[in-house]
């Protein structure tokens, strides 16, 4: 963690990430946009949408990732408590749904742009196939000049509603992975990562984060909220999965009428989490972010360093043991003897067979599976590697 070792100051890291970002994705939270009374805080949705179309103005691709269909439920339903079974949850969050999106959209077409309402569950970012459709619908959607609303559908997907840990947060991240220099702003009802307590007055906002590492994740402490699940724990975990694609992010203060006008300007505002120089690109950003892991691949010692330091394609003879039964095509970890995480990629054969190959050389395979074998179990291409 750093709060600018560098002699860079925190305002020129502020204008490279946003100069290099053709696309912002913008995560709105359940605090920020109700008021105390739980209700959709409209005017919020008012001023968070006229600086949306600051950013589209800008020509960047503009995405908002928006909380509060279970918030803005509650507050047409006239319920105090949020309650916890499943279907209420879902049946909240589908009226309150439609209340977000119909705000958005009143507030963007008085700027002449329309709300464009994406709903994703997290499967639909596991596939890869969808997962290039909802990049390409979210290009479309740009192309036409309208915002992308995103939440999690909810109805349909109780990833969300159900865990403690993970929320659009994450989604967020997701999004932003699917586009190339994105730049992610995570809006909370706070004004950035706090060095102590939030509540304490001896805490200060941390300006610049330049290594996400377990000492930064040690600051989240994190109370329940009833409105909110998400925390400052999530949202670290969200802006490391962003910042693992290449891709800056800034966790801002969403009840600041102004923030997106700043971040647009490189204002000092909230805590900017720079990536680490190497992101990951195309499919192996898909693997190592949305892709769900169907199976394990247990690695020697010699596979291992051969994948971790000379960027090799993973082949049978490494392969010790195989766990949990995929298909070919499907995203497998791979781990080392001592269980540690080597990396994850896209396997070329269903398990049963690389059961049968494992530990024996390339050029057994096609005798013993009696069709052509692949180059490489799994290919250094589809892999992403732990640095
Ligand atoms: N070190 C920290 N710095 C800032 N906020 C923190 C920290 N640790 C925990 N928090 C809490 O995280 C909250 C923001 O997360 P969350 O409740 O998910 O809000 P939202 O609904 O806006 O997503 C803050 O209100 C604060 O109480
Ligand atoms: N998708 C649901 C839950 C999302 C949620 O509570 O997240 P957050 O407020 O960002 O921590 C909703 O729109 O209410």
């Amino acid at each position: 963690m750093s709060e600018s070792s560098s002699s860079a100051q925190p305002s020129d890291f502020r204008s490279e990430a946003i100069e290099g970002a053709q696309s912002v994705v913008v995560k709105v939270g359940t605090r920020v946009l109700t008021d105390s009374n739980g209700k959709l805080d409209r005017q919020r949705i008012e001023t968070l949408s006229a600086g949306l179309c600051e950013i589209a103005e800008s020509g960047r691709q503009t995405i908002m990732v928006s909380s509060g269909a279970v918030g803005a439920g509650m507050g047409k339903l006239g319920l105090e408590e949020r309650p916890t079974g499943l279907s209420q949850l879902q049946a909240i969050a589908a009226v309150g749904q439609a209340d977000l999106i119909q705000a958005y959209e009143r507030a963007l077409a008085k700027r002449g742009r329309h709300a464009a309402q994406v709903l994703l569950t997290r499967s639909d970012l596991k596939r890869r196939d969808a997962y290039l459709h909802v990049r390409n619908a979210l290009g479309q959607i740009h192309q036409f000049g309208a915002v992308a609303i995103v939440n999690e559908n909810d109805s349909v997907a109780v990833s969300e509603l159900m865990t403690t840990f993970g929320d659009n947060d994450r989604l967020a991240a997701q999004v932003a992975g699917l586009l190339g220099d994105a730049l992610l702003v995570i809006l909370s009802d706070i004004d950035g990562l706090y060095d102590g307590p939030p509540e304490l007055d001896s805490s200060k906002r941390i300006e610049l984060v330049e290594s996400l590492d377990d000492s930064v994740f040690s600051l989240a402490q994190d109370h329940r909220n009833p409105l909110s699940k998400g925390g400052m724990a999530s949202k670290l975990a969200a802006a490391q999965l962003a910042n693992s694609y290449g891709h800056p992010v800034i966790i801002g203060p969403g009840r600041d009428d102004q923030v997106l006008g700043k971040v647009l300007r490189g204002e000092n505002i909230g805590t900017l989490f720079l990536p680490p120089h190497r992101g990951l690109r195309g499919r192996r950003r898909w693997i190592s972010g949305s892709a769900e892991i169907a199976g394990k691949l247990v690695l020697d010692a010699g596979a291992a360093r051969a994948l971790r330091h000379d960027g090799r394609s993973l082949l049978a003879i490494g392969i010790i043991d195989v766990k949990g039964d995929f298909d070919a095509g499907d995203v497998v970890l791979l781990v080392d003897a001592d269980g540690r995480e080597v990396g994850r990629g896209l396997c070329n054969y269903p398990a049963d067979e690389v059961r049968q190959i494992r530990g024996h050389a390339s050029d057994a395979i096609a005798e013993i599976l009696g069709h052509r074998p692949y180059e490489s179990v799994v290919h250094r291409d589809n892999m992403t590697v732990v640095t």
